[in-house]
C-alpha cells in the first residue's frame, strides 16, 4: 500500500514515491522521550526496489545545469525551513537548538557547494605524446559517475552528513540509495520532501530507514550498487570495506581527536574553544576534542580557565534556546562514558570538573592525570569528556599527538610559524587546524581521515571526485 508521507509519519522513498509499511518504529525526542515521529521498517523486497529504481533513474538523462538547478532549490527551501529543521535535529538527536539551527545553515551550504561543483567536473589533457612513439597522439580525461551510490550516515549530524553525500553524488550525475541512521532518521526524510519540492527526477534519490546491521548487509549484498559512501563506527566501516568487495568504498569514521596548547598561544582563545568544542552536542562529534597537551609553562593557567568555563556550561531541554549541551543520544551510551570516566579515575585519573551522570545527561567532565592507555585517551569517547595532559617539548607532544589508531584531525594553538610547519610535517592527520582547535571544519574544505579514520574525502568538490570515474580517450591521428 502506497500513501503520501504526512507530519512526522514517513514510509520509506522509492522510485519518488512514499511508501508507509506496516512495520513501522517510533522515533524519540531524546531529551523526554516522548514519540515525535514514526519510520518504516525496510524488508529485503524494498532494498532491491530502491536499488532497481536507483539503477533504471541513472540511465535517464539528468543534465549538468538541471542538477545545479536542483540543488540550489534545495538549498534554498532549507534556508526557507530552517526552523523546522532545527526543531526536528534538536528534538531527534538532543542537539542545542543554537547547534541544531547553526547545522541547518552548513548544510545549505553544503548542497549550494554541490550544486556549484556540478559545473566544475572535468578532466585534464594528457601529453601522451612525450612518450616516443606517441608523437602523433593526443589524449584527454573525463569524468563519468559511477551509478548507484548507497549512502550510510551517522546520528549525530543526521542532516549535514546526509548533505555531504546525497549533495555530491546528484552533482556527480548518479542515483543514490540512502540509509540514515534509525536514531534520527527524521531529518533525512524531510530533506526528501525537499527534494521532491524541487522536481528531482524519480528514482535519483531512495531513502531506506531501519536498523542498520539489517539493512546495511542487504546493500552490500546487492551487486547494482556500485559504491558505498560511508560515515560512522570504525567497526561498522571495515565491515562495509569487506562487504563491498572490490567497489568503490569511502569511509569517514571515528577519531579521539587531540588539540596542543603551546607556551606561545593565546591561553584565553584556546581555553575557551576548548571549553567550546569539547562539548558540542554533547561531544558526540567525531572531531570533539578529546585530548588535549598543555606546555607545562602554561598548564596550571590553561587548566583553571577551560575547569572554569566547562563548569558553567548550562544543560537542559535541547529545544530551549538557552541551553548549552542536551543529552547524549541514548541512555546506554552516557552509562558507557560513566564507565569509561570511573575506570579512568581508578587508574590514577582526577576529575577537574562533572564526572556525574542523571539519565541520559553526562556532565560536561575534565579529566588531568591521564595516561595514553586509559580509555579516555585511547579509544574514541564519542561524549563530553576532555583528557587534559602536560608536555615538555615540540617532538614529545608531536609523538603524543600521534600516538593514537586514528588521524581524522588536529588543533594546534602557537605563534610559532615553525612550530606550526613542524606539526603540519610530521602529525600524521587529514587535517591539522593552526590557533583553533581540532573541531574546526567549513563544508568545502578537504575533509578525511588517515589511520583508523577512513579513506576518502569529504567536501562536495573531493566528493565528487570519488563518485566519479575518471576516463582517458586517446586519439591516433
Ligand atoms: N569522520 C566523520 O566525518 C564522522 C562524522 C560523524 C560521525 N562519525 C563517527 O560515527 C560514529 C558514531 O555514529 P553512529 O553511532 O551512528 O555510528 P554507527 O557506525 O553505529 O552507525 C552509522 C550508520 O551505519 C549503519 N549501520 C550499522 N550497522 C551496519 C551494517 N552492518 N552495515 C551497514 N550499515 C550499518 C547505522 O544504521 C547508521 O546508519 C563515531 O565513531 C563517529 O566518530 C564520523
Ligand atoms: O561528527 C563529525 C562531523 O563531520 C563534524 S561536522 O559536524 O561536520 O563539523
Amino acid at each position: 500500500m502506497n500513501k503520501v508521507a504526512t507530519d512526522y509519519s514517513f514510509g520509506l522513498f522509492i522510485n519518488g514515491e512514499w511508501r508507509i509499511k506496516e512495520d513501522t518504529v517510533p522515533v524519540l525526542n531524546k531529551y523526554n522521550q516522548e514519540k515525535i515521529g514514526e519510520t518504516s521498517i525496510t524488508n529485503e523486497s524494498d532494498v532491491k526496489e530502491a536499488v532497481e529504481s536507483a539503477k533504471k533513474a541513472f540511465q535517464v538523462p539528468f543534465s549538468l545545469y538541471d542538477r545545479y538547478q536542483v540543488l540550489l532549490k534545495v538549498a534554498q527551501l532549507l534556508k526557507d525551513n530552517t526552523e523546522e529543521f532545527a526543531a526536528i535535529i534538536a528534538q531527534e538527536v538532543g542537539k542545542p537548538i543554537n547547534e541544531a539551527r547553526g547545522e541547518v545553515g552548513r548544510s545549505a551550504l553544503t548542497l549550494e557547494n554541490s550544486a556549484e561543483e556540478a559545473k566544475r567536473i572535468h578532466g585534464e589533457e594528457i601529453p601522451v605524446e612525450a612518450a616516443p612513439g606517441s608523437e602523433n597522439r593526443k589524449a584527454f580525461t573525463r569524468r563519468y559517475p559511477v551509478g548507484v551510490v548507497a549512502a550510510i550516515t551517522p546520528f549525530n549530524v543526521p542532516l549535514n552528513l546526509v548533505c555531504h553525500k546525497v549533495g555530491p553524488a546528484l552533482a556527480a550525475g548518479n542515483s543514490v540509495v540512502l540509509k540514515p541512521a534509525e536514531q534520527t532518521p527524521l531529518t533525512a526524510l524531510l530533506l526528501t520532501r525537499l527534494f521532491e519540492e524541487a522536481g528531482l527526477p524519480k528514482g535519483r534519490l531512495n531513502v531506506l530507514t531501519g536498523e542498520g546491521h539489517e539493512v546495511g548487509p542487504l546493500l552490500t549484498s546487492n551487486p547494482d550498487v556500485n559504491m558505498f559512501t560511508f560515515t560512522g563506527s570504525p567497526q561498522v566501516g571495515e565491515r562495509i570495506r569487506k562487504e563491498a568487495g572490490l567497489r568503490d568504498v569511502a569511509l569517514e569514521l571515528g577519531n579521539n581527536s587531540a588539540t596542543i596548547v603551546h607556551k606561545d598561544a593565546d591561553i584565553d582563545q584556546a581555553a575557551q574553544l576548548v571549553a567550546q568544542k569539547s562539548f558540542n552536542n554533547a561531544g558526540q562529534v567525531c572531531i570533539s576534542v578529546q585530548r588535549v597537551y598543555v606546555h607545562d609553562d602554561v598548564y596550571d593557567q590553561f587548566l583553571g580557565k577551560v575547569r572554569e568555563a566547562t563548569s558553567q556550561i548550562k544543560l537542559g531541554d535541547p529545544m530551549d534556546p538557552s541551553t548549552q549541551m542536551g543529552p547524549m543520544i541514548a541512555e546506554e551510551e552516557a552509562a558507557r562514558v560513566e564507565e569509561w570516566v570511573n575506570e579512568a579515575v581508578a587508574e590514577g585519573a582526577a576529575i577537574e570538573t562533572g564526572g556525574k551522570r542523571d539519565g541520559v545527561f553526562y556532565q560536561p567532565t575534565v579529566l588531568t592525570n591521564v595516561n595514553s592507555e586509559m580509555k579516555v585517551c585511547k579509544q574514541e569517547v564519542f561524549g563530553p569528556v576532555v583528557a587534559i595532559d602536560s608536555y615538555a617539548d615540540e617532538d614529545e607532544v608531536i609523538s603524543f599527538v600521534n600516538d593514537s589508531e586514528y588521524g581524522l584531525q588536529a588543533g594546534l594553538f602557537t605563534n610559532s610559524l615553525a612550530f606550526a610547519m613542524k606539526a603540519m610535517d610530521h602529525i600524521h592527520v587529514g587535517g591539522l587546524i593552526v590557533n583553533d582547535t581540532s573541531g574546526y571544519r567549513v563544508d568545502h574544505m578537504p575533509y578525511g581521515g588517515v589511520k583508523k579514520s577512513g579513506t576518502g574525502k569529504e567536501g562536495p568538490r573531493y566528493a565528487i571526485e570519488e563518485m566519479t570515474e575518471e576516463k582517458i580517450v586517446v586519439f591516433n591521428l
